[in-house]
């Protein structure tokens, strides 16, 4: 295990604990005020725990059980990098001295430092830019230098938080493209409310909610089989949890439904289906979901449903009800005459769904 951790911060309601494998990079997913920044000030030493410990590569962190000696370490000792939202580069420094600064601080002399710098530099695509200072950047540039001078501390453990976040949607394509490539074989937290950076960037996903971590497993199975209904909602899916019957499931609130989970089934789960009365959840693609005002006569799983909520997402509408959704074109939702509070049935096919046990195999 590369990097072990364990906290508690009582006043923030923060438990969490988990271990990340070399070379291993790790989204973390949550609502807002779940803990994320407070677990990466933990992890960089912004922030005291009350308890717990963390260990990076063998050299401890923090450790409240071992008395005052083997306390907590300052942050430039930890060899972990924080990059921010914002690129926060020195601004009166040039752009191949801001990232040369890690390695003169750790006593390279100037020629090496800047050797590194420009090997760094060349890394992120930012090899032009050396000589202008970081006012003479776009937020797209500042960011690809805000990651070379993160990577030349050479750190054992990289941490960013949401590091796309605060850029012109243009340019984060290209940013998530270099992200991948340096990224790749490091052992890395990124913190992201972004599907498409955990499948592009993760090896597993950590769902954290109210300070706990409630989903930890590979990304694709996280965002593919989810348990929660906020990793559910982030993948866009509807999941309804209930018990194992031989055709299907029943769901918490008595609704039967069939789901075929033979290997020719549209999602069949990857091992044996569950057994009977056992906890198992069906997850269902909006797409997926068919809408109409009447019980559908031949429909086998159709469940009514309070529309709570429609949004346009471009040319298709998705319509939210507490358990299903659907995507409808505009002029079905007109049809249909759907609105906030109106009901309908929404119904779907049995091999359309993917069934699976309600609490996931433990990865290791
Ligand atoms: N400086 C602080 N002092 C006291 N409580 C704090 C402080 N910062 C955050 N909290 C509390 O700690 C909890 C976790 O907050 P945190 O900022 O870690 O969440 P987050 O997952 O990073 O949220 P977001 O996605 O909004 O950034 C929340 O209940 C929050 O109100």
């Amino acid at each position: 295990m590369t990097f072990t951790f364990d906290a508690r911060v009582a006043r923030r309601d923060f438990d969490v604990s988990f271990t990340l494998e070399e070379g291993e990079t790790v989204a973390v997913l949550g609502p807002n005020g779940a803990g994320k920044s407070t677990l990466l000030n933990l992890i960089s030493g912004l922030l005291a725990a009350d308890d717990g410990h963390a260990e990076l590569e063998g050299a401890s962190l923090f450790d409240t059980r071992a008395g005052t000696q083997h306390g907590s370490k300052p942050p430039h000792q930890r060899a972990v990098a924080l990059l921010a939202q914002e690129a926060l580069l020195f601004p009166h420094l040039s752009v191949l001295n801001n990232v040369a600064f890690g390695p003169r601080s750790a006593g390279a002399r100037r020629q090496a430092s800047h050797a590194a710098a420009r090997r760094w530099l060349a890394e992120v695509d930012g090899s032009e830019f050396e000589n202008r200072r970081p006012a003479q950047l776009s937020g797209g540039q500042a960011q690809r230098i805000a990651v070379a001078r993160a990577l030349a501390a050479e750190p054992r453990l990289l941490l960013l938080d949401e590091p796309m976040a605060a850029l012109d949607m243009a340019v984060t394509p290209a940013i998530r493209r270099m992200l991948k490539r340096v990224l790749a074989g490091r052992t890395a937290l990124i913190v992201t409310h972004d599907i498409l950076d955990a499948y592009t960037l993760a090896d597993r996903v950590l769902v954290i909610e109210r300070g706990r971590v409630v989903e930890d497993g590979p990304t694709r199975e996280v965002l593919e089989r989810p348990r929660t209904a906020f990793a559910a909602g982030i993948a866009g899916l509807s999941i309804l949890s209930g018990v194992r019957t031989p055709t299907g499931l029943r769901t918490d609130d008595g609704i039967e439904l069939a789901v075929s989970t033979g290997a020719a089934a549209a999602n069949a789960t990857e091992w044996p289906a569950p057994d009977a009365g056992t906890a198992v959840i069906v997850a269902v693609r909006p797409s997926a979901v068919t809408v109409s005002n009447r019980p559908p006569a031949a429909a086998v799983n159709a469940i009514e449903g309070v529309i709570t909520d429609l949004e346009q997402r471009g040319d298709l509408v998705r319509v939210r009800t507490d358990r299903l959704a659907a995507d409808l074109t505009a002029r079905r939702v007109a049809e249909l005459d759907l609105t906030d509070g109106s009901r309908a049935w929404f119904s779907f096919d049995p091999g359309a769904a993917a069934l699976y046990p309600a609490t996931r195999p433990r990865a290791r």
